[in-house]
């Protein structure tokens, strides 16, 4: 069957909603086309099924294709941005890696290697875990391409924990470990929605020591996004940038669908003004992790992962700065107003 597609300057969009419906073809994220079938991919999408590294719930592995199907509905145009991103940079959905379920260590090289392949051939990542283990080979790859990154971690956990029963590479410990191998510019890390208990002062501590700042859940209620806004475009400046994001960042109301939810985090409006927020930052890669379909309910967890994805789209073809200008939404109160000073 024939999916008419929208096409702009040469570029392959998503299939045509106008025409083909929705919930009919085959399921690439946003319904844009497979990587095999455009010359090349400024940005790819692409899913790692995986989660041997977690310490509770397990189902993360079914993530990536979860968010794709739940990536249906987005439309072509970003109206808090003023951007068409599939209209100014090649967009492409890569599909899976297949990582090795019972290898925890051969899973992490096959995960960076691809990467560091897509990232030399000059294609930008938003990859679609999967656990949060694979945070590190992500930040190998880029780390051999852009040098130590800046960092911000939106998380409801730190995730720079030491080991689990021994073991080093898990959903807990990849920013202890990129910490370790160099690959985070300690100048330029913060977390993000971090809340919920912990083991004792001392993961504080050993966080600290490793250059991170915390932003709570209770600060960006406290501090409102604007200023959070501010504090982390202070804290990155102009230097490389990767966002990893665990969607247990959200709230559990907003983001049921994952492996170790804490109650008391953040919405999902206030997160994707955050992540707006990062307009003209160098952002270079990004992640979106921990999706277990399983304990979701009304694709919610999967709609959410899928508009953080789009935000990322958004913010990759801004920063080529071959996006389109044109109307926003305005930041307080108008319709198409003032965007306001964030932009
Ligand atoms: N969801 C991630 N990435 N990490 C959670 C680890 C929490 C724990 O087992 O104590
Ligand atoms: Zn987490
Ligand atoms: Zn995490």
């Amino acid at each position: 069957m024939d999916h008419p597609r929208v096409e702009s300057n040469g570029l392959i969009g998503p299939v045509n909603a106008a025409l083909t419906p929705r919930y009919a073809g085959l399921g690439t994220f946003a319904r844009l086309p497979r990587i095999e079938d455009v010359s090349h991919a400024d940005v790819a999408v692409l899913g790692m099924p995986f989660d041997t590294g977690v310490s509770y719930r397990p189902g993360a592995r079914f993530g990536a294709t979860h968010v794709r199907e739940s990536s249906r509905l987005l439309r072509p145009f970003n109206p808090a941005q003023s951007t068409s991103p599939f209209a100014s940079v090649q967009i492409a959905d890569a599909g899976d890696v297949a990582l090795n379920p019972f290898d925890i260590g051969e899973a992490i090289a096959t995960a960076q290697r691809t990467a560091s392949e897509f990232l030399a051939g000059g294609t930008s990542l938003i990859t679609i875990g999967g656990d949060h283990t694979l945070a590190l080979p992500l930040l190998r790859a880029h780390a051999e391409k852009y040098g130590p990154v800046a960092l911000l971690h939106f998380d409801a956990h730190l995730d720079t924990w030491d080991t689990y029963f021994g073991a080093e590479y898990t959903h807990g410990t990849p920013f202890r470990r990129a910490f370790e191998e160099g690959l985070i510019d300690t100048d330029a890390l913060c977390h993000v929605g971090t809340r919920g208990p912990l083991y004792g002062t001392q993961d504080l501590e050993d966080d600290a020591r490793f250059g991170f700042g915390i932003v709570t859940s209770n600060d960006v209620m406290r501090l409102g996004v604007d200023a959070v806004t501010r504090l982390l475009r202070e804290r990155v400046g102009d230097r490389p940038l990767y966002v990893s994001l665990d969607i247990d960042v959200l709230d559990p109301a907003h983001a049921p669908g994952t492996g170790t939810p804490e109650p008391g985090g953040m919405t999902s409006r206030e997160l994707y003004e955050i992540l707006r927020g990062l307009r003209g930052c160098h952002l270079v890669g990004a992640d979106v992790v921990e999706v277990a379909p399983a304990y979701d309910h009304a694709e919610l967890t999967g709609l959410a992962a899928a508009h953080v994805v789009y935000e990322f789209m958004s913010l990759l073809a801004l920063g080529t700065g071959a996006a389109p200008g044109g109307p926003a939404y305005g930041a307080s109160g108008t319709v198409y107003g003032d965007p306001g000073d964030r932009r």
